[in-house]
């Protein structure tokens, strides 16, 4: 079998106890035992309602949070094996676009900083001098659907849903393989969340780029996904392709969900655009 571009092991992670009323001490157990593997190439879905450890994952993903126990691996590599420096490099395979398209971006930069931030951070890596820089902000700002013209901009002169392609062409900047999208689209109006989800699938099949979608949005992650799992209370409830999920659910919280969203029937009218 090919090897997962991203496997998730056993992973548990509680937060210290917090003095609740009458002085009553009170742990969270934000993550217990999960375990998922992500394939290249394809959209895997996490699904869960707030507070269900989806944050806390995501943070763990990304090294800004160690787990309690498990392993969390990026092509067989355990993160936690690895040095600074090849921690580095990793983190410029692994990237994130955020919910917020308007909190995520500096109001002071110009696109053109915010776009090859991630280049300059990434130097050693990617060896990019200044012009190839601004050529490679450029290309980027295309392939989300921007032009030149918006290099020398200020995120306060876009929409929602130009600041996420902003966010998005700057997530790319350091030649990433695996993108971590968390609620991608949730702050954008209706109709701008199908062109963004649009431009995410296409982005998908032409840089061949693996999607971890993180949401509570079922309907979007039954048309952008091609595996999910869903998360209840730190644990994962059920996984497996998103069809069988969606369409024969075996846990009570999967049917809850579902039963609960009878407008997902057919996801591919809210969104094809
Ligand atoms: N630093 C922390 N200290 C204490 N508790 C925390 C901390 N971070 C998260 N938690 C708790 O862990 C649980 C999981 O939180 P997490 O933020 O991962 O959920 P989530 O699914 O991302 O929620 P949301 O969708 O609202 O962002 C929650 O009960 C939360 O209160």
């Amino acid at each position: 079998m090919v090897e997962p571009i991203l496997e998730i092991r056993a992973v548990s992670r509680a937060f210290a106890a917090r003095r609740g009323l009458f002085g009553k001490s009170t742990g969270v157990t934000a993550l217990s035992n999960v375990s998922l593997a992500v394939r290249e190439g394809e959209s895997f879905g996490l699904v869960g309602e707030s507070g269900s450890g989806k944050t806390t994952l995501t943070r763990a993903i990304l090294q800004l949070d160690r787990p309690d126990s498990g392993t969390i691996l990026y092509r067989g590599q355990d993160l936690a094996s690895l040095s600074a420096r090849e921690l580095r490099r990793l983190r410029s395979k692994i990237q994130i676009v955020f919910q917020d398209p308007y909190a995520s971006l500096n109001p002071r930069m110009t696109v053109l900083d915010i776009v090859t931030e991630p280049m300059v951070i990434h130097e050693q890596t990617l060896g990019l001098g200044q012009r190839a820089r601004r050529d490679r902000a450029a290309e980027l700002l295309s392939l989300v659907g921007l032009g030149p013209q918006h290099l020398y901009r200020h995120p306060h002169e876009f929409s929602g849903g130009q600041r996420q392609r902003i966010c998005i062409a700057r997530a790319l900047a350091s030649g990433p393989d695996l993108l971590l999208l968390d609620e991608p689209t949730s702050a954008l109006d209706v109709s701008v969340q199908a062109q963004v989800l649009n431009l995410l699938c296409d982005l998908q099949e032409k840089l061949g780029l693996t999607y971890f979608f993180i949401s509570h949005d079922l309907g979007v992650v039954r048309y952008l996904c091609d595996r999910v799992a869903l998360i209840y209370k730190g644990r994962i409830v059920e996984q497996g392709p998103a069809q069988l999920v969606f369409d024969a659910p075996e846990s009570d919280y999967a049917r809850m969900l579902i039963g609960a969203m009878p407008k997902l029937a057919r996801p591919a009218e809210n969104f094809s655009a």
